[in-house]
């Protein structure tokens, strides 16, 4: 028989208590050396090895970044875009640069990987980019790994060929590509040979995607050129999906020594996964080690009953006991958090349907059922049906009246019924700074040493600051700015009946920072109103229109850990009935203008497209039950970001939103023209700036892009129903950098304004003041927190 080995993919990067984070902002706020960000990144690696090797795997991945995997292999193929170069940075500085942008080259277009809440740096190439490959960082990596956990175990991993290509911003040959990459490859693989790795992972996810099997020969050839290198085994790693059919035949035929497929795909997605389907009907080649990932890397539910060892005897009787097989998670571990021990003791829910595993628990789980398919002989493990495995939680049909779904008006007869707007009408997304006198309240509320009556009174305070800043801006519709919330969904997530929330379960979201996703445990439900409290205080303030914020259900539930044995669709839709209360309960509190954020609608899409359709109309019928309870005087907006929405279009015009604004800018006006092009009908707003970067974008720059808007075609340069906003909301960002943005945000739009109204070309409807309430909203302005951060010293 075959050993039976265990391998690890991927593993937290951002140290059991966050230590990357605060590494990263210390040298990034300069108050520590690059030596000092080493040596935290050094130390923060070496745990994460030594506690997988504590655990008893076998084969290490030796995962570590300062900030994104997929731009460590961009940096160190040298594939350093043109703006970059010249500007007399080096080393961790050039990289950074890249990441977050400096004064005159804006970062690199930030982008969710596959479908996860991951944000990864996009490569720019074109049909002529030249690697220079420095796999510097990466050797001493390894050395550091070797140091920590032995030459037998300590294995490089990097994001392959095949990947990259794939994922890079530009127009070229996908194909032509690989091959051009091939080479420093190569290079990497020839410098591994010295140094004695049992083997080096090379990362290629996007063979899960459609698609992927027009790049077999690219594919073949590519890893031809690498095995050619000789010495080297290489294990190609393959996750977040199965791999189409086609694409699996070409895989298996590669010169390589392992290959590791994800066996569980999307917690709770109701195909499941087909690979267990393909090698009951296509076999695995004996040469090669399988390693299989059946212990879930992206949710953080224990494995029940032996359910992975059932599907590791079943894949032994299928393959033979002298298959080689390394049991491993489905994906990498980065997207889970770190050690469930961490958790307070009695906080973890009382009657969860099975037990949490975190990435440190995940560990003994692999280990244990190496252990227990290793000890067991054929008939020792309750059988499985392999050729019909799929993992898919089994489907509960929604009884709900089809009249659910639908505005009891269509646009074109609701629409002058709302909020009319001046030309080029100026908002934000909802959140402003989340300031390091807002968190110390919160912590002060957590730890008991203000009461809840306390916290909410500073909580009103920050939100009349927020009003008073939007009033002196001279902004047409405002937001409360969302103080109370620490992050969108773990906000909703902690008002929810049905889930539990942790206390340290930080997962990367990207570079430095961090989220703790809410996990699903039961049926949902909404014990009381969730947001009407903060939107009438706001309101209260002002007689300018104040948005109603919400987080849409499909993000919710793509931002929290759901729940296993209920499919994705009913966890949607138990969700969207909850809010769809809260849209109600908004609404008779006055609101006219309501925002119901779907940032991760397109995150959730399968990587299959011939899973798009059943996802985007649950999807799509989700929002629309949430927000259909609208009254016709309603303002439904919607916002959507850091996504490329182009395949999705159909779907965003299905939504039905009234308002549609859209992260735009970071990604060269790339939305405002698909959305054209595509006669999209209802009113848009099109991010103006970045807000991932702490360059104030200046009024020229602003007005260029509104002007740009004008002429794009969209909505036939109907300027009262094009919407001027930053590209997302403002949390991260500080006073000082939001205050002259917006600033320069507003003057942009007034530019434009006078110009169109100079050029008589302004829309019909188009009135120079503010935005009305259509519905009396009209309220004292000023009662609560008149201090206007424009007029005192903003908070650092
Ligand atoms: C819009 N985005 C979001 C995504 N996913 C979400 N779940 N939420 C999102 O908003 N995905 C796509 C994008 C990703 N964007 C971001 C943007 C910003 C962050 C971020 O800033 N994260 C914060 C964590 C925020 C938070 O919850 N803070 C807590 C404080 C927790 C804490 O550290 N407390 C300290 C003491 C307080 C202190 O001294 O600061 C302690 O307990 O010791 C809070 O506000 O209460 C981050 O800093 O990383 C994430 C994704
Ligand atoms: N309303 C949220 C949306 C983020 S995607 C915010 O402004 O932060
Ligand atoms: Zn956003």
């Amino acid at each position: 028989m075959a050993p039976v080995l265990t391998s690890t993919i991927g593993f937290p990067r951002i140290g059991p208590n966050r230590e990357m984070k605060k590494a990263l902002e210390a040298y990034w706020a300069g108050s520590s050396s690059k030596e000092e960000l080493a040596a935290a990144s050094a130390a923060v690696e070496a745990r994460a090895w030594r506690d997988q090797a504590a655990a008893g795997i076998d084969l290490i991945g030796l995962d570590g970044t300062l900030y994104d995997q997929v731009l460590d292999a961009t940096f160190q193929l040298g594939l350093i875009p043109e703006r970059f170069q010249g500007l007399g940075l080096s080393g961790v500085d050039l990289y950074f640069a890249l990441a977050r942008g400096v004064e005159g080259a804006p970062a690199c277009d930030m982008s969710k990987l596959f479908d996860t809440n991951y944000h990864f740096l996009a490569p720019e190439l074109t049909a002529d980019s030249e690697p220079r490959p420095d796999w510097s960082p990466l050797l001493d990596r390894l050395k550091r790994g070797q140091e920590a956990v032995g030459r037998e175990r300590a294995v490089p991993m990097v994001v392959g060929p095949v990947t990259l290509a794939c994922l890079a911003r530009g127009d070229f040959d996908r194909s032509a590509m690989v091959a051009r990459l091939a080479p420093a490859y190569a290079a990497l693989l020839r410098q591994l040979v010295q140094r004695g790795v049992p083997e080096v992972q090379i990362h290629e996810p996007a063979l899960t995607l459609t698609g992927s099997e027009a790049l077999g020969v690219a594919l073949s050839v590519c890893y031809a050129e690498l095995a050619a290198t000789g010495g080297v085994p290489i294990n190609v790693v393959v996750m977040f999906d199965d791999v189409p059919e086609e694409t699996y035949k070409w895989l298996v035929q590669l010169p390589v020594a392992a290959i590791s497929l994800d066996f569980l795909g999307v917690p709770g997605a109701d195909y499941g996964s087909r690979t267990a389907q393909l090698i009951a009907q296509h076999g695995f080649p004996k040469n090669k080690r399988l390693g299989a990932g059946v212990i879930d890397g992206r949710g953080i539910w224990a494995d029940k009953d032996g359910a992975a060892l059932r599907l590791l005897g079943a894949l032994r009787d299928r393959l033979g006991a002298d298959q080689p097989i390394s049991v491993q998670t489905s994906t990498s571990l980065q997207h889970v958090p770190y050690d469930l021990t961490a958790e307070p003791a009695g906080s973890l829910p009382q009657a969860p349907p099975r037990p949490l595993a975190f990435a440190v628990q995940k560990l003994a789980e692999v280990v244990s059922a190496a252990q227990a398919l290793a000890a067991s002989t054929p008939g020792d493990i309750p059988a499985l049906d392999l050729a019909s495995f799929t993992g898919a939680p089994a489907a509960k049909a929604a009884q709900l009246d089809a009249g659910m779904f639908s505005r009891p008006e269509p646009y074109e007869q609701r629409r002058p019924k709302q909020v009319q707007y001046p030309a080029l009408p100026t908002t934000t997304i909802g959140s402003f700074p989340q300031t390091p006198a807002i968190r110390r309240s919160r912590l002060a509320f957590k730890r008991g040493r203000i009461s809840r009556e306390e916290y909410r009174e500073q909580m009103a305070a920050q939100i009349g600051v927020c009003i008073g800043a939007q009033e002196a801006l001279g902004l047409d519709v405002l937001v409360h700015g969302e103080p109370e919330r620490s992050d969108m969904v773990e906000y909703f997530g902690l008002k929810l009946d049905g889930c539990y929330f942790t206390e340290h379960g930080w997962v990367q979201s990207y570079g430095s920072r961090y989220v703790r996703p809410p996990v699903i445990v039961g049926d949902i439900s909404r014990p009381e109103p969730m947001t009407v409290h903060e939107y009438a205080l706001a309101q209260g303030l002002t007689s300018k229109p104040v948005k109603g914020m919400l987080t849409g259900p499909v993000t919710i539930l793509q931002w929290s850990f759901p729940r296993r044995d209920v499919t994705r669709q009913e966890q949607a839709f138990q969700l969207a009935l909850a809010l769809r209360q809260e849209v109600a309960d908004l609404a008779a509190a006055g609101c006219r203008v309501l925002q119901v954020d779907e940032p991760a609608l397109r995150e959730g899409l399968p990587l299959k497209k011939d899973r798009h359709a059943p996802y985007l109309g649950w999807a799509v019928d989700a929002f629309r039950l949430t927000t259909a309870v609208a009254a016709p005087e309603v303002q439904i907006v919607t916002h959507l970001c850091y996504s490329d929405f182009n395949d999705i279009l159909g779907a965003i015009s299905a939504m039905d939103a009234d308002v549609l604004t859209i992260e735009n800018s970071r990604s060269d006006d790339v939305m405002l023209l698909a959305l054209a092009g595509a006669g999209y009908p209802r009113d848009v707003g099109p991010g103006v700036y970045d807000v991932h970067s702490p360059v104030v974008p200046p009024v020229e720059v602003m007005a260029a892009k509104i002007r740009s808007f004008l002429k794009s075609g969209l909505l036939g340069g109907d300027a009262a129903r094009i919407h001027v906003n930053p590209d997302c909301g403002l949390k991260t960002r500080k006073w000082e950098e939001v205050l002259p943005s917006l600033r320069n945000m507003v003057k942009a739009a007034a530019l434009v304004r006078a110009e169109l109204a100079a050029g008589g070309g302004a829309a019909a409807g188009a009135d120079a003041g503010a935005a009305q309430p259509a519905a009396g909203a009209a309220r004292e302005a000023g009662q609560r927190g008149g201090a206007c951060p424009c007029c005192t010293a903003p908070e650092a």
